[in-house]
């Protein structure tokens, strides 16, 4: 390519990018560092450690530079929550959709997050994990079960997800790339 070319590339490439922070939140074992490794490098694990505290991770995606705040969701960790969703774009709430038993608790921890007022208006990003797995709620169980119509006072989106199988995470990735913000 010419010089001239060249030159207007970089200039379109400094214009265009764009970036977003988000928190990853959940009960533990939901999924959240599974879906971090899936969306950064398509790997997969069955052999995961527990998030201790919190991971931090840079993905890039086309022109978008998404900033990943991966919190542990065991209930020790859980008060830092609201502390990690100040600043960001989204919050991406992952859910066991097979793990029946702790929907409940997930619902409410879900709920409580979401009634701090420093998180007033974030967009939110429900993701029903482990769709692969027999007993897997479908998406308008989990809708019901969550409770997600009652949320009202900012945007709302729900995709059943499969880290292991790769399942609908381009459509969760295009979702996040909507939702960056322009950095110039
Ligand atoms: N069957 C199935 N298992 C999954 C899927 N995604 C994650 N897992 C498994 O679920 C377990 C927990 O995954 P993690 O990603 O560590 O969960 P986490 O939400 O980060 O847990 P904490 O860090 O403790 O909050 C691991 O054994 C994963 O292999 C999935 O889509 N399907
Ligand atoms: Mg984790």
């Amino acid at each position: 390519m010419g010089i001239w070319e060249a030159f207007l590339n970089w200039l379109r490439s400094l214009f265009f990018k764009q970036e977003m922070e988000l928190s990853l939140i959940g009960l533990q074992n939901a999924g959240k560092t599974s879906l971090v490794n899936v969306v950064a490098t398509g790997g997969y694990s069955e052999d995961m450690i527990p998030t201790v505290g919190f991971n931090m991770r840079k993905v890039t995606k086309g022109n978008v530079t998404i900033k990943l705040w991966d919190l542990g969701g065991q209930p020790r960790f859980r008060s830092m929550w609201e502390r990690y969703c100040r600043a960001v774009s989204a919050i991406v709430y992952v859910v066991d959709a097979a793990d029946h038993d702790n929907l409940n608790t997930s619902k409410s921890e879900l709920h409580d997050l979401l009634s701090k007022p420093s998180l007033n208006g974030i967009p939110l990003l429900v993701l029903g994990n482990k769709i692969d797995k027999a007993g897997a709620l479908s998406k308008q169980a989990l809708t019901d079960q969550m409770d997600l119509k009652s949320i009202t006072d900012r945007e709302v989106c729900c995709f059943m997800i499969s880290c292991k199988n790769s399942t609908n995470i381009d459509q969760v990735i295009d979702w996040l790339v909507k939702h960056s913000k322009s950095k110039s």
